[in-house]
């Protein structure tokens, strides 16, 4: 399968040649090219079966540009720090020592989606928190998560041509018009994300914002038996969201100052909720919502103590491999799930290389 396929003989030779210096993708010109059909309404064609974790990751950095010995997206972050009690009756459907009842250290991150620095607080993307609890006998668990229920791509090559119809023409500095319409239309699985942000406007502070596992995963308890689980983490001081109205005049950035200050001040919490999935709910697909009915348990509290810039900061030069777990918790056969170990692992490669 072709990387990039042209179905209307629409491009001319030179503009393809220009694009594909630009976009260092690195793909075979396997297009026909028409000098002079330019101009004509093109339509575009850019699925395919599969994509490898490089080719994503350099098309991300394609389209917002290599800041080096940064993360490649969600550029934009901050770090934290503090701890997190897991309720007990969580043994129920789990082994992990996440749920002991003991405080178990934790150092985090919060961050905005996207790969350049310029993108603003107030942008209608998704806000991450990333989590790594330090476990006894130098365990890790992660929770690498978004402020939105769902996900926007179902597979990764969906994502990937997500990425490519929103990277700025190299003529323009902005997404073609036209390649975007054609990759919302042939999308359906990007509609539910791009509803439920156009419906909730950015949070004001990272510590009025709800996260959610988006993935389903699986918990094992003692007796082997599994249980389908997805988790929302629901600050204390409730989801606050900016008007219409501050979304015009908030500054660029407020989001990392906010937290610093807030912890500086006192502790910031959150309840863990744990979600029961029960046989027959959606596993592998995570631009589907499941049942709002599910029953729902209150699983731990995070709090965090501490915020810091993320330059020299502890959470630097962590990988937020969502990958990373302990007994009693597994990933499902997500293909999304999946494929970001290895996308973030490519990621984190470059971005300690990076001269
Ligand atoms: C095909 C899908 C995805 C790709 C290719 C992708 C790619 C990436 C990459 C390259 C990074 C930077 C990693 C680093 O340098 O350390 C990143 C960060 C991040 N991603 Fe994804 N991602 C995908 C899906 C998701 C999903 C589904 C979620 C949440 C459910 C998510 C949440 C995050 C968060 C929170 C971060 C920041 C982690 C940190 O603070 O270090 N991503 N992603």
């Amino acid at each position: 399968m072709p990387l990039f396929e042209f179905t209307q003989k629409t491009v001319c030779c030179v503009d393809l040649q220009i694009y594909v210096e630009e976009t260092n993708l690195k793909f075979k010109k396997k297009a026909a090219c028409f000098i002079g059909a330019a101009l004509l309404a093109p339509t575009f064609s850019y699925a395919q079966e599969s994509v490898t974790p490089d080719q994503v990751v350099s098309a991300i950095e394609n389209q917002f540009g290599v800041n080096p010995g940064q993360r490649r997206n969600h550029i934009n972050g901050v770090c934290v720090a503090g701890s997190f009690v897991g309720n007990k009756s969580v043994q129920a459907y789990t082994t992990s020592p996440l749920f002991s009842g003991k405080a178990i250290p934790v150092i985090g991150r919060f961050s905005l989606a996207g790969g350049s620095l310029k993108i603003p607080d107030t942008a209608r993307n998704p806000r991450g928190m990333a989590l790594e609890f330090e476990l006894p006998n130098q365990n890790r668990q992660h929770f690498t998560m978004l402020n939105v229920p769902v996900f926007g791509a179902a597979t990764p090559s969906s994502f990937y041509d997500g990425v490519i119809a929103n990277t700025p023409d190299p003529t323009t500095g902005k997404p073609d018009p036209e390649k975007v319409a054609h990759y919302k239309a042939t999308h359906p699985d990007a509609q539910a994300l791009g509803e439920y942000l156009a419906k909730n406007n950015p949070v004001v502070s990272y510590a009025n914002s709800d996260f959610y596992s988006v993935h389903t995963f699986r918990f094992i308890n003692k007796n082997q038996q599994t249980t389908l689980v997805k988790w929302r983490f629901v600050p204390e001081d409730g989801v606050k969201r900016l008007s219409d109205e501050e979304l015009k005049t908030a500054p660029t950035r407020f989001l990392d100052q906010d937290i610093m200050s807030k912890t500086q001040a006192g502790l910031v919490r959150w309840q863990m909720m744990l979600v029961i999935g029960e046989p027959g709910d959606e596993q592998t697909n995570p631009t589907i919502y499941w049942p709002a009915n599910r029953k729902e348990i209150k699983a731990g509290v995070l709090t965090l103590s501490s915020a810091s810039p993320q330059q020299g900061g502890a959470c630097e030069k962590i990988n937020f491999d969502p990958l990373v777990m302990t007994q009693g918790i597994a990933p499902t056969n997500d293909p999304v799930l999946l494929f970001r170990s290895p996308a973030y692992a490519d990621s984190y490669a470059k971005r300690m290389t990076d001269r």
